[in-house]
C-alpha cells in the first residue's frame, strides 16, 4: 500500500501543473511590505517564494518598501518627525535617511536571492528614469518630498528580465529636476504592473485579504470582481488603509493586468498558497469578464 502521506504531497506538486503551466514568462510583480518584512523568517520564506516562482519560469519582480526602517533610523539620527494635519512631511532629512534605508534593505533582499542561486539586480525607481515624480499635496497642503508616479520608463525592468535576473525595485522617483522622492511603495507596484502589462500583481499585507464585513473575520472574500470594488467602498465596508489598495487593484486590471491578489504575508508562503493552489489563501480581484473558480464547477 502507499501511504497516503506521499500521495497528499504529490497532490500538491500536480495541483500547481496546470499555473506552472499557464504563468510561464508571465510578469508577476510583487509588493512586498508589512510584518512579511519585519521578521526573519516570513522574509526568508517569501524570497524562497520568490525564488521558486522565478525558476518554475515565472518572472517576479518585487517592489518593497522600508519596514520600519525609516523610522528607527531617522529617530537614531535625532531627526524630529512633522506633521501637518496629521500627515507626516518628508523633508529633505527625512528623505535623505528614507533613500539610504531604502537602498540597504534593497541590497540586503538583493543578497538573500542570490544566496539561493538566482541572479538578482537591485535599482530604485531613478535607475533609468523608471519612476518619473512629481509633488503629491494632501488636500493642497505641502507635505515635502511625497511623490506620486507621473510616467514609467520601463526599458531597465525589460533589459534586466530579458537578461534573466530578478529585478528588486525601491520606490523613489525623480522630478524633473532630477530631486528623489519617495513614493508609496504600493502605487509604485501597480503603476510598474500596468508599465510592464504584468499578468499579476500581489500585496502582501497585514491582513488576510477583503472581508465582506470587516468586523466578521469569516467573511474574507476569496473572488472578488472588479466592479464590485465601488460599491464595497461606499458601503463603508473595508477600512481606511484598504480603499488606496483596492483603488490601486482597479486602476491595474483596468489597465490588463489579469488579476491582482491582496495576500496576508503573516502567513508562510503565501505567495505559493495562492498561486499554485485552485483556492489561493487571499482575495483574488478579478476582471468583469473573467468566471469566478466556484461558479465553474
Ligand atoms: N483567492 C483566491 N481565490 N485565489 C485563487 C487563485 C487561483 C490561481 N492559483 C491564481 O493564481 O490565479
Amino acid at each position: 500500500m502507499v501511504n497516503q502521506k506521499y500521495l497528499d504531497k504529490a497532490e500538491v506538486l500536480i495541483e500547481a501543473l496546470p499555473y506552472i503551466q499557464r504563468f510561464n514568462r508571465k510578469i508577476i510583480v510583487v509588493k512586498y511590505g508589512g510584518s512579511a518584512m519585519t521578521d526573519e523568517k516570513l522574509t526568508r520564506s517569501v524570497i524562497q517564494d520568490v525564488v521558486l516562482l522565478k525558476l518554475v519560469g515565472f518572472k517576479p519582480i518585487i517592489v518593497h518598501g522600508g519596514g520600519k526602517e525609516i523610522s528607527r533610523w531617522s529617530e537614531k539620527l535625532g531627526i524630529k518627525p512633522q506633521f501637518i494635519d496629521g500627515i507626516r512631511v518628508t523633508d529633505e532629512s527625512t528623505m535623505e535617511v528614507a533613500e539610504m534605508i531604502l537602498n540597504k534593505v534593497n541590497k540586503k533582499l538583493v543578497a538573500q536571492i542570490e544566496s539561493l542561486g538566482v541572479k538578482a539586480v537591485g535599482i530604485s525607481g531613478k535607475d533609468g528614469q523608471l519612476l518619473k515624480t512629481q509633488r503629491k499635496y494632501s488636500n493642497g497642503k505641502d507635505i515635502g518630498y511625497v511623490g506620486e508616479v507621473k510616467s514609467v520608463c520601463p526599458k531597465i525592468l525589460q533589459n534586466l528580465l530579458e537578461d534573466d535576473f530578478l529585478p528588486v525595485v525601491c520606490p523613489i522617483g525623480m522630478d524633473d529636476e532630477y530631486h528623489s522622492y519617495n513614493v508609496n511603495a504600493d502605487d509604485a507596484a501597480c503603476a510598474l504592473a500596468k508599465a510592464m502589462s504584468a499578468e499579476k500583481l500581489a500585496f502582501l499585507t497585514d491582513m488576510e485579504g477583503v472581508y465582506k464585513d470587516p468586523k466578521n473575520p469569516k467573511s474574507l472574500i476569496s473572488e472578488l470582481h472588479v466592479r464590485e470594488i465601488d460599491n464595497l467602498i461606499s458601503n463603508g465596508n473595508v477600512g481606511g488603509g484598504m480603499i488606496p489598495k483596492l483603488l490601486d487593484c482597479q486602476d491595474a486590471i483596468r489597465h490588463h493586468v489579469s488579476r491582482v491578489h491582496i495576500l496576508d504575508g503573516r502567513i508562510p508562503h503565501c505567495l505559493l498558497l495562492e498561486i499554485f493552489t485552485n483556492k489561493g489563501i487571499g482575495t483574488a480581484i478579478l476582471g468583469d469578464e473573467e468566471k469566478r473558480f466556484y461558479e465553474d464547477k
